[in-house]
């Protein structure tokens, strides 16, 4: 496992090893000790999400308010543009966002710490998407920021025309009117 660094410190690529051969590949898709060696990150996961969805889907930008969600995120079939935003007010990148494509050929993973809204726009025919989260979905106490907000002037790749998105994402808050961690 590799670490590559984003423009936003704490949020890091990770590279698995892929081991290939005639019957395919093998790769540790997850391995506590070497996520915290590579991350400083000494956490442990408790849940497990699958997601699947179509083309020209963005999902988010989510967060929990309490029991803030790390999330480590990666595409095990298909290609999506994955936005995590800085939302801890201590931060000196609060307010910034980073994206990065997470395609099932290259394995990447990314590691979205607590106190970050995430979401991703799927550009693949179909996408499946898979994470680890640090704590459990605690609904009542998510919280939806508005993917276009001009505020996070996102520079999301679309495909020519509005994504799809659930009716929960297209009543996001504005940053200037969102509800933070601390
Ligand atoms: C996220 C989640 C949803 N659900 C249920 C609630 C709802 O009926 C259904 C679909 O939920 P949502 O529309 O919120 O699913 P979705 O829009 O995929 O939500 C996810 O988006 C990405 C971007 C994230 O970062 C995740 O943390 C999560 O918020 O699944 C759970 O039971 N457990 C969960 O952990």
């Amino acid at each position: 496992m590799q670490v590559i660094e984003t423009t936003l410190p704490d949020v890091k690529i990770l590279k698995p090893r892929v081991f290939g051969d005639e019957r395919g590949f093998f790769m540790e898709s997850f391995n506590k000790k070497q996520f915290e060696a590579l991350t400083g990150v000494d956490t442990e996961f408790v849940q497990d999400n699958h997601s699947r969805s179509t083309q020209n889907v963005l999902r988010g930008l989510h967060y929990q308010i309490k029991h803030a969600q790390g999330k480590l995120v990666r595409v095990i079939a298909g290609e999506v543009y994955d936005v995590a935003v800085d939302l801890r007010q201590s931060s000196s990148t609060f307010g910034q966002w980073v994206g990065v494509h997470l395609k099932a050929e290259n394995h990447d993973m990314l590691w979205v710490p607590p106190g970050f809204a995430h979401g991703f726009f799927v550009l693949s025919e179909s996408a499946d998407f898979l994470y680890k989260t640090t704590d459990y979905y605690a609904p009542e106490h998510e919280r939806c920021l508005l993917w276009n907000d001009p505020a996070l002037d996102i520079d999301w790749p679309l495909l020519g025309q509005l994504p799809s998105l659930s009716a929960k994402d297209q009543q996001g808050a504005h940053f200037n009117e969102a509800e933070f961690y601390d």
